[in-house]
């Protein structure tokens, strides 16, 4: 069993699936609907640096399919050891060590594969690097594979991903949202949750740490400052009716309705333009995003240019060795 509330005639397993640890994988088998969740219930779906990496890879896999136009970013529960639900509650406290998470067990056997195998061609400063985007690893490797002897604190690659990916992302609440997995839920796009059980609680500073970036200043941005301080500074806990209040939470459905809703969601979503979809979150995420805002959304506006006669005149003029003509080209207004 995938998740309590998992419809396995809805969903198949998606490539890299059963490659995967700490997350499962699986595409909708109807719609352009994808489904990645946390699967560490007992836990509350605490993230450890691999699953981080897992997450990174589906959500990269996924960003690159271009029949896809929606990611359902969930959790799988209930938890075997006390029937509780959870979102995630952020990054795993037990590997939490002084620079950043620990990889542990397994993955430091990982990590000492990958290091022994690129010693010979590769920096230890390469080793220990990701880039922002897989393809552009010049090792090849895969950001799983980049399990690393230093901490990490590379859930903040992921939301950047989250944020950029040309897609909807919905995170799917079906219980406790807390700290780093809080920060997630409010970088999504959209957040669908369990009116019985989804709870919402920030612990960063309980346990000394702090995201300065998405997780506050943005979230401040969807409930205002007054209510971002509140849910920092006095730490409370909220449940899916008084977040969608807030303005945090899109909608609260019951919980057994959950995953149908986001799915449905999903339909939704992609029967919709893509281009309209990405140049519309490009242009929600703009005007808080600086300068990369606008590279990104810059960098759609030129593709939908580089589809033009007129872009093809350009090229076309410039590879046959002539002067570029225009003139049947108007100057829109
Ligand atoms: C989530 C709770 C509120 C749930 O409470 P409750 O329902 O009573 O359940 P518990 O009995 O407490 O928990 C059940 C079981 O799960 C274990 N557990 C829960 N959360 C974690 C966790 N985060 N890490 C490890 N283990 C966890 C718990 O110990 C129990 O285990 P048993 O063996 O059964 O006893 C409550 O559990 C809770 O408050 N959890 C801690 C929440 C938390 O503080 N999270 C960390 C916040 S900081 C963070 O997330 C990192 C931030 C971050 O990502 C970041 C920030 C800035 C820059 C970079 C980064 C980055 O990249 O990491």
């Amino acid at each position: 069993m995938v998740s309590e509330r998992f419809d396995p005639e809805q969903w198949e397993p998606a490539a890299l699936n059963d490659e995967f640890r700490d997350i499962t994988y699986h595409r909708a088998v109807d719609s352009g609907t994808v489904r990645i969740a946390f699967d560490r219930p007992d836990v509350r779906n605490a993230f450890r640096p691999g699953t981080v990496d897992e997450l990174y890879d589906a959500l990269d896999h996924a960003k690159r399919q271009t029949d896809v136009g929606c990611i359902l970013l969930t959790g799988n529960g209930p938890s075997s050891k006390d029937g509780g639900w959870a979102f995630c509650s952020g990054g795993d406290q037990t590997v939490r060590g002084e620079d950043g998470y620990q990889y542990e067990g397994d993955e430091e056997s990982e990590a000492q594969r990958v290091r022994e195998s690129q010693s010979d061609s590769r920096s230890p400063s390469e080793v220990q690097s990701t880039s922002e985007d897989a393809s552009e690893d010049a090792s090849g490797q895969s950001p799983r594979a980049q399990a690393s002897e230093q901490g990490r604190l590379h859930i903040l690659e992921v939301q950047r991903l989250i944020r950029h990916i040309p897609k909807v992302v919905v995170a799917v609440v079906p219980g406790w949202a807390v700290g780093g997995g809080h920060s997630l839920h409010v970088v999504c796009d959209l957040t669908l949750a369990s009116e019985e059980h989804a709870k919402f609680l920030q612990t960063d500073p309980d346990v000394a740490s702090y995201d300065a970036g998405f997780g506050s200043a943005y979230l401040a941005k969807q409930i205002g400052q007054k209510k971002a301080r509140e849910v920092f500074f006095l730490g409370k806990t909220y449940d899916a009716e008084e977040a969608a209040e807030m303005g945090m939470v899109n909608e609260a459905v019951p919980h057994e309705e959950l995953e149908e809703t986001a799915l449905e969601w999903g339909r939704r979503i992609n029967s919709k333009s893509p281009t309209a979809m990405r140049m519309l979150k490009y242009a929600f995420n703009m005007t808080d995003d600086g300068m990369v805002g606008q590279q990104v959304f810059a960098g759609e506006a030129t593709r939908l240019g580089y589809m033009t006669d007129e872009a093809k005149e350009g090229r076309d003029a410039f590879v046959e060795g002539r002067d570029p003509d225009f003139d049947e080209f108007p100057w829109h207004y």
